[in-house]
């Protein structure tokens, strides 16, 4: 419990406010009847923001990752990040951060997402290696980086699924002549345009048949409230990093 009374009306900070998701994410605290304590963006205060809050919530920059969890930790204040494009050393940073606060950090905050990334990896756990997996996602054209965190947290639950490593078995960026497509790998295709808020497939090919199992986001409400619902869940949680499946009971 919180300063604030109850854990409906806990206290949010956001980072990245002004952005797409930030306002889709004040939106949806109103609607939760959560409080938002404040919000940030490039050379705001994230330490002040920090204090006031009992969650913080960053939708905002890998570049501003470090310096939010360093605030996070000092504040004693838990964490959900829906940042992408995130390389190994932030995830060695959330390590790190997580044995001080609770963290949620996830490439996708939707209850379809979720469970779609179960059922890649029961799909992948039952078809045998002969099944090529391709993994195609679609975005609006202001989106910064490729492959979208969706694509590559259902490219960990394809590759968790056949009990190999993504990243020895990764394809991406196919261009020229690259020869025959390689057994055993996972590929993944970008594209981006007009409006779109995030769709997502994952593709598994034999000789004659192809199982395709697909999530497509209508608008952003569904990462927000995913966002806020995730913010509630963690305020009180002993630290460590946890996984959207957990929030959501799937
Ligand atoms: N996990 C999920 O479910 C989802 C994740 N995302 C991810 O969330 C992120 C944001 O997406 P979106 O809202 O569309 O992007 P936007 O570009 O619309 O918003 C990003 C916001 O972050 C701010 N920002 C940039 N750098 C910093 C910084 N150093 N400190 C604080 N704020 C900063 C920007 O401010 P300024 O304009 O001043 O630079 C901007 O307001 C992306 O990584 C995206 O992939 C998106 C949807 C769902
Ligand atoms: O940038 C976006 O818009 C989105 N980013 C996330 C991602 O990279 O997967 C989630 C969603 O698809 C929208």
């Amino acid at each position: 419990m919180t300063s604030s009374g109850t854990s409906s009306g806990i206290r949010i900070g956001i980072i990245g406010s002004a952005g797409r998701m930030g306002q889709a994410i004040a939106a949806a605290i109103a609607e939760a009847g959560a409080t938002l304590a404040g919000g940030i963006d490039k050379d705001g205060d994230v330490a002040a923001l920090a204090a006031h809050s009992d969650v913080l919530v960053d939708f905002s920059s890998p570049a501003a990752l470090e310096g939010n969890l360093d605030a996070a930790v000092a504040a004693g204040v838990p964490v959900v990040i829906g940042t992408t494009g995130l390389e190994e050393r932030h995830h060695f940073l959330i390590d790190h951060a997580a044995e001080r606060i609770a963290i949620l950090q996830t490439g996708n905050t939707s209850l379809g997402v979720t469970l779609l990334a179960h059922l890649v990896r029961e799909a992948a756990s039952r078809l045998a290696e002969d099944w090529d997996i391709e993994i195609v996602e679609t975005h609006h054209r202001m989106k910064v980086d490729a492959p979208s965190g969706t694509a590559l947290l259902l490219g960990e639950a394809a590759a968790a699924g056949r009990g190999i490593g993504l990243d020895e078995h990764s394809e991406r960026g196919r261009d020229g002549i690259t020869g025959k497509r390689e057994h055993g790998t996972i590929g993944f295709a970008s594209l981006r345009g007009g409006s779109v808020a995030g769709d997502h497939s994952v593709m598994f090919l034999s000789d004659g048949e192809r199982v395709t199992l697909s999530h497509m986001a209508e608008n952003r409400s569904i990462f927000a409230k995913g966002a806020v619902r995730a913010c509630q869940w963690l305020v009180g949680k002993p630290a460590r990093r946890y996984t959207m499946p957990e929030v959501l009971d799937l």
